[in-house]
């Protein structure tokens, strides 16, 4: 090509076609911008990965630039970055845009936050780690999260841990026929077993871990992401002192194959499910989506709803067989509809732990 094609710097040392517009306003909306994915927030400052998975792919730290105003930029979000991206220390780039997310996950609001704020974007499966003993399980919980990741368009994983303990059968029984895939992992003297299949489960996905204190997440974290607990110190160019402790989400990627990143929750507990509508709760339960059209308008598809199609297709079994297969898969259902109201913790004495 004999002439030069125009860039940035030419389009600022010319007298705009229509002088009187402000310079900036002129430019191409930040057609320089580098795609980059978030990985950790802390105060107002993120931690990217730019170009992830390509030849340039560095660390840098970003703000959001004045344009995105208060919009929230979350772990997993992919974003576009203007301004110095090197990754050098001490540079500072800028977010100038959030690209559309596949999927968000709000965490509960609570006294200090009445707001269900997205804590992580684009996530593909959430991980429910549960201990199968100390502490405790509680389905409860379980199942909120279920019903969160199913309204975000989440799969779901129940991580049982601690199975030299207590036996996975009953969990499995209670999880697996709505669609909850379960794996299961013990401490064998220091080391996890049961990895392989957890790994095999994340692979090449994003997915967002939660579990309460105490049930192990810690060590399946460090077990899949050796280099955890440095991946998470990261951000604090800022004040110069290393902060080892976040309360928000951190995205770590998991060694083998690409695209396997895990979303550490630290302090998330349960999920915000207030706005959840029992027909989108519906939409993960293909066979009942399709009954529940014959619904009255407006059915709450509750156990006390009148003339839900609910009831009428349990009913309306053949033999026996059918009926019970239908009535479990019904129950289900309801019991996530019914996880979505009321306190998260509530009907747990271990409840108030962590
Ligand atoms: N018996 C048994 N103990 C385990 C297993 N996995 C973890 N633990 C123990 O359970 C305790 C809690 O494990 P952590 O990994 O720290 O749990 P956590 O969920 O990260 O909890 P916090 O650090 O409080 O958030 C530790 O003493 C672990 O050694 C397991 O499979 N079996
Ligand atoms: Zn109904």
């Amino acid at each position: 090509m004999a002439r030069r094609a125009l860039d940035e710097s030419d389009v600022r040392v010319r007298p705009s076609r229509r002088g009187s517009r402000p310079r900036t306003k002129t430019r191409p909306e930040h057609a320089d911008a580098e795609r980059a994915l978030v990985t950790g927030v802390d105060r107002g400052r993120y931690t990217l990965l730019v170009d992830p998975d390509g030849p340039a792919e560095r660390v840098a730290i970003a703000m959001k630039a004045r344009e995105l105003g208060r919009e929230r930029v979350v772990p997993g979000d992919r974003v576009d970055l203007v301004g110095d991206t090197s990754g050098a220390a001490g540079s500072l780039a800028r977010i100038v845009r959030i690209a559309d997310r596949s999927t968000v996950l709000r965490r509960t609001a609570d006294d200090t936050d009445p707001v269900e704020r997205v804590i992580v974007a684009n996530a593909d499966q959430l991980v429910v780690v549960t201990a199968l003993a100390d502490p405790e399980p509680r389905t409860r919980m379980i199942d909120r999260c279920v019903v969160a990741a199913y309204d975000a368009g989440m799969d779901v994983l129940l991580a049982l841990t601690k199975a030299d303990l207590a036996d996975p059968a009953e969990l499995r029984a209670l999880y697996e026929p709505i669609g909850v895939r379960v794996v299961v992992t013990r401490l064998d003297g220091d080391d996890v077993s049961g990895l392989d299949a957890v790994r095999e489960a994340l692979a090449c996905r994003a997915s967002v871990l939660v579990g309460h204190s105490g049930v192990g997440k810690s060590t399946l974290v460090n077990a899949l992401v050796p280099d955890a607990a440095r991946a998470t110190g990261v951000v604090n160019d800022v004040t110069g002192r290393g902060r080892h402790t976040s309360t928000s989400a951190v995205a770590l990627r998991v060694p083998g194959p690409a695209g396997t990143w895990v979303i550490d929750t630290p302090g998330v507990r349960s999920f915000g499910l207030a706005h959840v509508d029992p027909d989108h709760l519906l939409g993960a339960f293909a066979d009942l989506a399709e009954v529940a059209e014959e619904c009255p308008r407006g059915c709450s598809h509750a156990a006390d709803a009148p003339d839900c199609a609910l009831d009428d297709w349990v009913a309306a079994a053949d033999d026996d067989e059918t009926r019970d297969a239908r009535a479990a898969r019904v129950d289900s259902f309801r019991r996530l509809l019914v996880s979505r109201t009321g306190a998260a913790d509530a009907g747990s004495a271990a409840g108030a732990a962590g």
